[in-house]
């Protein structure tokens, strides 16, 4: 089964906790920013739409003075036809404010017109457009429809005789399609980052856009224009009448009752915002990538150890593995702990297994050699070619000592009896229980004269012992020898040994025996 080793899960959790912040601070800056960039584009349109509508309120104010000035003029000499056509080119060619001027009579006939190409001169005032005529007042009109079929708005002043009596009133118009002075005033914004302004009368009606084709178009459902021509201004999102969300400054124009709005697309708002985004994050990563590159050089040393003592614990057996262990740098805490853990846990392991070893190779009531020891050195024996000769020792009689006292003193008897043998034994010699009273003494390289003047010196030492409670035993021995050239296998060897530790028995006992 796939498991994580702790270094990529610690590359894993730390990358992701990095990537997060990170994200986590792009998130947040790109929220901020967008607020502050919507913010700043409505405050920034709504202090261009209120100067917009200053300015047009001062153009109105300028040009009805113009106008006022004329209508003083034109009231002292009204009937003079002279007069009336110089001041009304006068008011064209200087002001520059109107695409025509003109004067109506107080019966509400076209008198004067310049330029004189209009071709209304001594016409009927339209019913329709009789607000002026009607209102004997210094007026902003409407948009509308002029008898020559343009499309305009006036801006007019009554004329006052002698005694106040109503002469008529001179007129400024501002053609709507044409290019006008609302052109040369609202078209010097810039359009660069997709912000436009339009105006709009108290009808809803454009009277200013930049797509001249959609002056006169009446816009329903728009409550930034809803709020302007009711005299509100200030700044809020709309979306237009094409379906495209806008931030909008819009300013209401006092002297007309207008509305002036500039707005700009969220979405190019948004798009600054992307470009600045970008700019952020590709900034942000080169730290980026210099943590991460930190992480994997942290990640890789700090688990190196611990990486190393799960590798040695894996390999406890090998002879080299305590110090393996010792040579791991544990330079922080945990690792140092843990490797203190290891070489116990080593230590106590290595104290079972030889306790193991001796439990299973030895015999646990006198302590000696078992028989798979002597089957395992023997083979060992074989492989080297290592010469020995072996003597084989039986009890005699000792069923006697059991039966005469008992199971127990025959333990004692067999474990003072292993103790003897192991005193006369020098270091070369190696004694084995083979099971029941019998023993077995491997002597390597000893001639079987050498073994057989052992085994005297032994069997004399035993027989002179004074065992507790059983006092004096003796034992039999049958000698055997085996060297590389011999033709006998070990097997025999030992036989050997057997047969001569019988012959003894037959002999009399107490006496060893050399197999000829
Ligand atoms: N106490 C005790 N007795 C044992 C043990 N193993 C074997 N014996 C006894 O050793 C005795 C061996 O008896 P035998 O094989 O008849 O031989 P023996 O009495 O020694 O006589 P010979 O060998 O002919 O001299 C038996 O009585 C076994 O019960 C042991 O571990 N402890």
């Amino acid at each position: 089964m796939f498991r994580l080793d702790l270094q990529r899960l610690f590359l894993l959790l730390t990358t992701a906790a990095v990537l997060l912040t990170f994200a986590n601070s792009y998130y947040v800056t790109y929220q901020v920013q967008k607020q502050l960039l919507i913010d700043s584009t409505l405050e920034a349109n709504r202090v261009y739409a209120a100067k917009l509508a200053e300015t047009t309120n001062n153009f109105l104010q300028n040009a009805q003075k113009q106008l006022a000035y004329s209508a003083k003029i034109l009231s002292t000499d009204f009937d003079n036809e002279s007069l009336r056509e110089s001041e009304t080119e006068r008011l064209y060619q200087q002001s520059s404010f109107f695409n025509s001027v003109s004067i109506i009579n107080s019966k509400a006939i076209i008198t004067t017109v310049f330029p004189k190409t209009i071709p209304i001169k001594g016409l009927l005032l339209p019913e329709n457009n009789r607000n002026p005529f009607n209102a004997r007042k210094p007026l902003v009109s409407n948009p509308m429809v002029a008898p020559t079929g343009s499309y305009l708005m006036s801006i007019s002043h009554p004329i006052f005789g002698m005694n106040e009596k109503y002469l008529g009133f001179i007129t400024g118009s501002i053609y709507l399609h044409q290019n006008n002075v609302f052109f040369k005033l609202l078209s010097q914004h810039s359009y660069i980052d997709g912000s436009y302004i339009y105006v709009v009368d108290q009808n809803k009606e454009l009277i200013y856009h930049i797509n001249k084709k959609r002056i006169g178009e009446q816009i329903e459902g728009n409550h930034v224009i809803d709020s302007v021509i009711i005299g509100t201004s200030g700044s809020d999102k709309v979306v237009n009448s094409l379906g495209i969300p806008m931030l909008a400054g819009f300013a209401y124009i006092k002297r007309s009752g207008w509305g002036v709005v500039a707005q700009r697309p969220l979405e190019n708002v948004m798009a600054e915002l992307d470009v600045q985004l970008t700019e952020v994050v590709l900034k942000s990563l080169p730290l980026l990538f210099l943590i991460l590159t930190i992480v994997l050089i942290a990640s890789r040393y700090i688990t190196k150890p611990l990486k190393a003592l799960a590798s040695q614990a894996n390999h406890m057996y090998q002879n080299d593995a305590e110090q393996n262990i010792l040579n791991i740098k544990s330079w922080y805490f945990e690792v140092h702990e843990l490797k203190r853990a290891i070489l116990s846990g080593l230590g106590t392991l290595k104290h079972k297994i030889n306790q193991l070893n001796k439990d299973t190779n030895t015999d646990p009531l006198t302590g000696l050699y078992n028989r798979r020891s002597l089957d395992q050195l023997l083979e060992q024996w074989r492989e080297l070619k290592q010469s020995f000769a072996v003597i084989a020792v039986d009890i005699d009689h000792f069923k006697v000592v059991n039966d005469l006292y008992g199971h127990d003193v025959g333990d004692e008897v067999l474990k003072h009896l292993s103790l003897l043998m192991k005193e006369n034994c020098n270091e070369n010699y190696i004694a084995f229980r083979n099971g029941g009273e019998e023993f077995l003494i491997l002597l390597p390289s000893t001639k079987q004269a050498d073994a057989h003047f052992f085994a005297e010196k032994l069997r004399v030492k035993i027989a002179q012992y004074n065992m507790p409670i059983a006092g004096n035993i003796t034992v039999s021995l049958g000698i055997s020898y085996w060297d590389s050239n011999s033709n006998d296998t070990i097997k025999i060897t030992l036989k050997k040994a057997d047969i001569a530790l019988y012959q003894a028995k037959r002999q009399g006992r107490n006496c060893s025996i050399l197999h000829s």
